[in-house]
């Protein structure tokens, strides 16, 4: 089978660059290949194709979903996820599950989380205080986890979340130094030499989490309310084809990584945006002008629907995705992509990052600006930083709702500006693409005059 040209360095070449230094790889790539490249870097000792080719790219979202494999292609992240991951499934159950799932991430359920976000962003930058000095990215952590504990797992503040928000936290962030990246790529160097190597760290850390969801699994059993809407009272009560209910162990996978899919990639958005709003001139002033023109208290919701902070976190995903390419498609029976063959086995990928920045869709694709959004929409295959087809993002809905509550409720608030003069580039965080440092700021007032928003508790 002829595939699209690449590199010929050796594969483990290849798998350190794309560990290390990701963007260089593919943005050269792209010069010397143009839109459809292999590389060696799927670390399961095959190549992936990358697409950046919008037609190619709608062909794989719009195919049938026979026609993919993604659970092999998510493999390295097993360890992360646990077996019975909704990203580790395909076909059938793949499908039933995604259906099972939809409802607290529907479009509809947003209204009910407006003022939840809002508290909880008002709750933990309330103990801001003039001069003090923070990471942007760790603040937003804090806030996306007790998010999406609290309004998508009905998990009540108290001691269990808060040891589950640091657990997370530590696991997330011990996995995602550039030195233990390396680990998840070469499951070879996977082993637990004990509470001081990296690995026995993260094990320990895992297992630790799992005491506290496996408790939570337990008492819900224990005292079950049908009137509960949240994922896990969903869970519990589905039935499989043969009438079986989901065992803890596969109730326990699926908790874990949703919590891991749905906060580090909104939090790291947030650094990005608030990064770029007080980086890039002008995107400050318009924005605040916008907010204002809200009032005073105005319903959370309404901050959802403001076109420009809709256009900076449209252009932040852009410029910024979280993550660099789609889950791989592994082809399993032949097909034709832009009058290309691929046969079965083979692992296709969309690449979110090169797209986002192709100078005929976006002129200036380095360059940050939301207008763009204004001036013209996208179509779903030169825009996607949710992926598209049957593996779109669950958190389509609520991840962008979450960005701007959070960002208006914060500007509305507080005056912020960067610490550090100095760009920040983007890094490899783990499967991710993260601001390196953080993010540092500063905070330098609140908003005396336009203190907009009336504080609640949580
Ligand atoms: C800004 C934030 C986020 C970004 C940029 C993002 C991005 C993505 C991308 C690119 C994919 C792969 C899609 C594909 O291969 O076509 C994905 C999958 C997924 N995301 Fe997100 N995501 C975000 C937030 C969330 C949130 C808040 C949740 C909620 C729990 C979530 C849950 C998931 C799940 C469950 C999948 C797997 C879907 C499947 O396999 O069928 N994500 N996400």
């Amino acid at each position: 089978m002829k595939l699209p040209p690449g590199p010929k360095t050796p594969e483990i070449v290849q798998l350190l660059q794309w560990v290390a230094n990701p963007l260089t790889l593919m943005d050269d790539c792209a010069k010397k290949y143009g839109d459809m490249f292999s590389l060696w870097v799927s670390g399961n000792g095959k190549p992936i194709v990358f697409l950046s080719n919008p037609q190619a790219i709608k062909e794989v979202f719009t195919a049938d979903y026979k026609q993919f494999d993604t659970g092999p292609a998510n493999q390295l992240a097993k360890p992360i996820l646990g077996q019975y991951s909704l990203m580790l499934m395909d076909g059938d159950r793949h499908r039933r599950e995604r259906q099972l799932l939809m409802p607290p991430f529907h479009g509809e359920r947003m209204k009910t989380y407006g003022q939840l976000i809002q508290d909880i962003t008002l709750a933990v930058t309330d103990e801001w205080e003039i001069g003090q000095k923070f990471s942007v990215r760790e603040v937003m952590q804090e806030i996306s986890l007790r998010v999406i504990l609290q309004a998508v797992f009905g998990l009540q503040e108290g001691t269990r979340s808060q040891q589950l928000r640091q657990l997370l936290s530590e696991m997330l962030d011990e996995i995602s130094s550039p030195f233990n990246s390396v680990l998840l790529f070469f499951p070879v160097l996977q082993k637990d030499l004990g509470a001081w190597s990296p690995w026995g760290r993260f094990l320990h850390r895992q297992q630790e989490i799992s005491k506290l969801l496996y408790a939570e699994i337990k008492e819900r059993r224990e005292k079950p309310d049908p009137s509960r809407t949240d994922i896990l009272s969903l869970l519990m009560s589905a039935r499989d084809e043969n009438d079986r209910p989901m065992t803890d162990a596969e109730l326990h996978d699926e908790l874990r990584s949703l919590l891991v899919a749905g906060h580090e990639t909104t939090a790291t958005s947030l650094a990005w945006a608030l990064y770029s709003i007080h980086r890039v001139p002008g995107v400050l002033d318009k924005l605040l002008q916008e907010i204002d023109s809200l009032g005073n208290n105005p319903d959370p919701a309404a901050f959802a629907k403001l076109p420009y902070l809709t256009a900076v976190c449209n252009e932040t995903l852009r410029i910024y995705p979280i993550l660099f390419i789609t889950f791989g498609r592994i082809v399993k029976s032949p097909i034709e992509i832009t009058g290309h063959l691929f046969e079965p086995g083979t692992q296709l990928a969309a690449c979110i990052y090169l797209t986002h920045r192709r100078e005929d869709i976006y002129p200036e694709p380095d360059k940050f600006k939301p207008e763009r959004f204004l001036e013209r929409q996208f179509s779903p295959y030169e825009y996607f930083p949710f992926g598209g087809g049957n593996r779109r993002c669950l958190g389509i809905a609520l991840a962008p709702f979450e960005m701007k509550l959070v960002l208006g409720t914060i500007l509305s608030r507080w005056q912020l500006a960067l610490a550090d003069k100095r760009p920040v580039r983007p890094i490899r965080r783990g499967f991710t693409l993260g601001p390196s440092g953080g993010v540092r700021m500063v905070v330098c007032d609140r908003h005396h005059q336009k203190s907009r928003i009336v504080e609640t508790t949580v």
